[in-house]
């Protein structure tokens, strides 16, 4: 049953994306795409193999620039859609005078996002710094601060004490997140060497170290046990709860996507299709036809059984399409 409640997502909103259109060539990979992120929601973008997920969050997070569209970053609760207008007639990139910070990401180079805009993402394929510890990796995320205290290198080569102290507190925030993500004990082991769900969970405390507005977060249970699939679910609650952090995730585990999101948004061919809560949405029979690529008989059977990990539908390849 639906309920008539302004769904946070509509009132209290941490990210816009408005009509985002991406093409490679004559390939449509996002197409008209609206949504809201509600702030400290997990949300969750779904939908099947293809359908455009990757190519939203490159857009959010600046690996690509969208061919249209408009995605506004808002710090602050109190941010006016008249002052996303305002400032998009501009021909600014942000806004970030007092309280009530906006950021029109689709202006903004990646490195800008990530450090300004506090927009922190992890990816499908880990991207670790393999050779360096795991804390070094989470100190090389601080960077900007830490030259920032040095005075752009100066003040780190002399060790004066202002870069002393901010290193310091590089060192203890790191710290902090690698006891949150259990790995405190491989502090100093090169990422490479360690498991795979632990090299999953530093890139999630590495992105932290950036102290995000919204984590990024794409596909982070992939290949992960149950047991790690639990911990993370707990570790995502945990963050959304007590950092202030909103998360944005892409995941094919229903059984993560179920559990833990607040809102979900599934995508086919470049499409919205549904968005609405986790509840509303697994039992939407367009979006499991949808998204498991099945015939109708088989509608009902998955339906018993959503609560299971539904890994990868299949769906049919689309045209090959040129880079961008
Ligand atoms: N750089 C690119 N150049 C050309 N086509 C691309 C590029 N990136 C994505 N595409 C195409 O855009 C479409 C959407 O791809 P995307 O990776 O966003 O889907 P997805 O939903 O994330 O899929 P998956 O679940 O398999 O990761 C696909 O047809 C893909 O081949």
């Amino acid at each position: 049953m639906k309920t008539n409640r302004a769904r946070n997502w509509d009132r209290n909103v941490v990210l816009s994306v408005e009509h985002l259109t991406m093409r490679f060539g004559g390939l449509v990979a996002v197409n008209d795409l609206s949504f809201n992120v509600g702030r400290g929601d997990i949300t969750a973008l779904i939908g099947p193999n293809g359908a455009g997920k990757t190519t939203v969050f490159n857009c959010v997070t600046g690996f690509y620039k969208p061919t249209e569209g408009r995605i506004a970053m808002r710090h602050g609760a109190g941010v006016s859609q008249d002052q996303i207008e305002a400032l998009t007639r501009t021909g600014r990139q942000y806004d970030d005078d007092g309280d009530h910070r906006v950021f029109l990401l689709e202006r903004m180079p990646d490195f800008e996002i990530s450090k300004r805009a506090k927009v922190a993402r992890t990816f499908q394929n880990i991207r670790l710094f393999g050779g360096m510890t795991a804390l070094e990796n989470l100190l090389v995320a601080q960077h900007n601060p830490l030259m920032i205290a040095s005075s752009m290198t100066v003040g780190g080569i002399l060790n004066l004490p202002g870069y002393r102290k901010a290193r310091g507190e590089a060192i203890d925030f790191a710290a902090y997140w690698l006891e949150k993500t259990g790995l405190i004990d491989r502090a100093d082991d090169p990422a490479a060497d360690l498991p795979y769900g632990a090299q999953r969970r530093l890139e999630i405390a590495r992105a932290m170290c950036i102290r995000p507005h919204l984590l990024c977060l794409d596909e982070p249970a992939a290949g992960l046990n149950p047991r790690e699939s639990t911990e993370l679910n707990e570790l995502l609650q945990y963050i959304r709860k007590d950092h202030d952090t909103s998360i944005l995730l892409i995941e094919h585990d229903m059984g993560v996507v179920m559990e833990i999101s607040d809102h979900v948004i599934v995508l086919d061919y470049g499409q919205k299709i549904a968005d609405d809560t986790a509840d509303e949405v697994k039992n939407d029979p367009k979006v499991i036809s949808a998204y498991l690529g099945v015939d109708e008989d088989e509608v009902a059977a998955i339906e018993e059984s959503i609560d299971m990990p539904v890994h990868h539908a299949k769906h049919s390849q689309r045209d090959e399409g040129g880079q961008p």
